[in-house]
């Protein structure tokens, strides 16, 4: 499509898009605007926009799409300062936000105007912020969740899919409502265990420095998203309190049962308490980017001595085939060997990655333990 992108926030979501939009659509002119202008500068010196608005409005006016990827509070701004600008009659208006029913509440002063606001959330991201994190491959087999409001021409939803097709996320399109009870219960809770169990855990470090560094995959796992924006995740508790105070009551039972089964030694319903938990979790869909990621991992038999790793990526690097990860796993001390385990982004990229181990080196390599 051509057109003119105008994208408010150029942090890690409106970066991603940006890049999305611009690789499916070559001919379409990407203006970014950012609050920090240091960001809209890195953005334009990334390539990820073409030009740098001074301000909302000047990047609004005759714009055929308008993303805004802030935070919702500052979204919700944003809407607002939109609403009073004369934009293009045609213009389709649409935001990242992770909650939904206050966003699409506030779009209506954009509807009265005649103007189409579709409210948007592409499920996928990480707990890196700004620009320099952003990749065109971020919403690859996501969810990407539309809430447009009443009277919204279907005709419209179809135009801001083609926009984004570049994401190759899987649309969808469900009530604000229901967007902010389901998202409540898959991110935005986590986010708060999350950061509850690190809060704790800084706590107790206090009076024994052993913790810290003793704290391994298992805290690094349920932890990693404790390192996300403050800003954004105060805005989305705030926004969804009432779907987050009701799952709080609901965990808090959960956790008293726990302390009950303690109590009483009960074995085997501790047992039954983490088989169903693996049970539901085993169970989750694996080959879409939900809660179990699809990895694309390449294991390598290696020589345990320093400087394998290098030498690897150095191969890889010379094929131009980028990793995402890359780790040694379970070596022990009285053991020559270890396994590498290289993750990349697509299967091709796996496919290539052993076609130039094999090139250059006699090591063995599997996509599976
Ligand atoms: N990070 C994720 O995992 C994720 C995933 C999906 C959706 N989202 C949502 O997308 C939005 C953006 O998140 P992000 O991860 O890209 O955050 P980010 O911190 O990486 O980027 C946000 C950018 O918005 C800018 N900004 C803030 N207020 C602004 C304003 N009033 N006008 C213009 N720019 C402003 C900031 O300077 C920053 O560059 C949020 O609403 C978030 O809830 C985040
Ligand atoms: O992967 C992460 O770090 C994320 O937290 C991404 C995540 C999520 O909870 O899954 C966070 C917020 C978004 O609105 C969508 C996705």
């Amino acid at each position: 499509m051509e057109g003119r992108v105008f994208v408010v926030g150029l942090g890690l979501i409106g970066g991603s898009l940006a890049l999305c939009i611009k690789k499916e659509h070559k001919k379409a002119s990407i203006i970014g605007f950012d609050i920090n202008s240091e960001h809209a500068r890195l953005a334009k010196m990334l390539g990820v926009i073409d030009s740098i608005a001074e301000t909302v409005h000047e990047g609004a006016l005759n714009a055929d799409l308008i993303i805004i990827a802030a935070p919702v509070k500052e979204t919700e701004a944003i809407i607002d300062q939109l609403s009073s600008l004369p934009l293009n009659p045609n213009v389709i208006i649409t935001d990242t936000g992770s909650t939904k029913e206050k966003i699409v509440e506030k779009a209506i002063c954009l509807q009265k105007q005649g103007y189409t606001f579709i409210g948007g959330h592409p499920m996928a991201g990480s707990h890196k912020s700004g620009v320099s994190a952003a990749k065109e491959i971020l919403f690859e087999n996501a969810f990407y969740l539309f809430t447009p409001g009443e009277n919204i021409d279907e005709s419209k939803v179809e135009e801001l899919k083609d926009w984004l097709i570049g994401t190759r996320a899987k649309f969808l399109t469900i009530s604000p409502k229901s967007h902010d009870y389901l998202t409540g219960i898959v991110s935005h809770f986590p986010h708060i265990v999350a950061a509850s169990i690190v809060r704790q855990t800084e706590k107790l470090a206090k009076s024994d420095h052993l913790i810290s560094r003793l704290a391994a995959g298992g805290f690094r796992d349920i932890t990693r998203i404790a390192s996300s924006s403050p800003e954004m995740w105060k805005d989305i508790l705030l926004h969804n309190r009432e779907v987050l105070i009701e799952l709080l009551n609901q965990w808090q039972e959960e956790m008293n049962l726990m302390k009950d089964l303690l109590v009483k030694e009960n074995s085997e319903e501790i047992y039954d308490y983490f088989y169903q938990a693996k049970q539901f979790r085993d169970g989750l869909p694996s080959k879409e980017k939900g809660a179990i990621p699809a990895f694309y991992d390449l294991f390598v038999d290696v020589p345990d001595y320093p400087g394998v790793i290098s030498e690897i990526t150095g191969f890889l690097a010379k094929e131009t085939i980028s990793i995402t990860n890359i780790r040694i796993l379970e070596t022990r001390e009285e053991e020559i060997y270890g396994v590498l385990v290289i993750s990349l982004q697509t299967e091709q990229d796996r496919q290539r990655a052993e076609n130039c181990i094999a090139k250059y080196t006699s090591y063995s390599t599997s996509i599976g333990l």
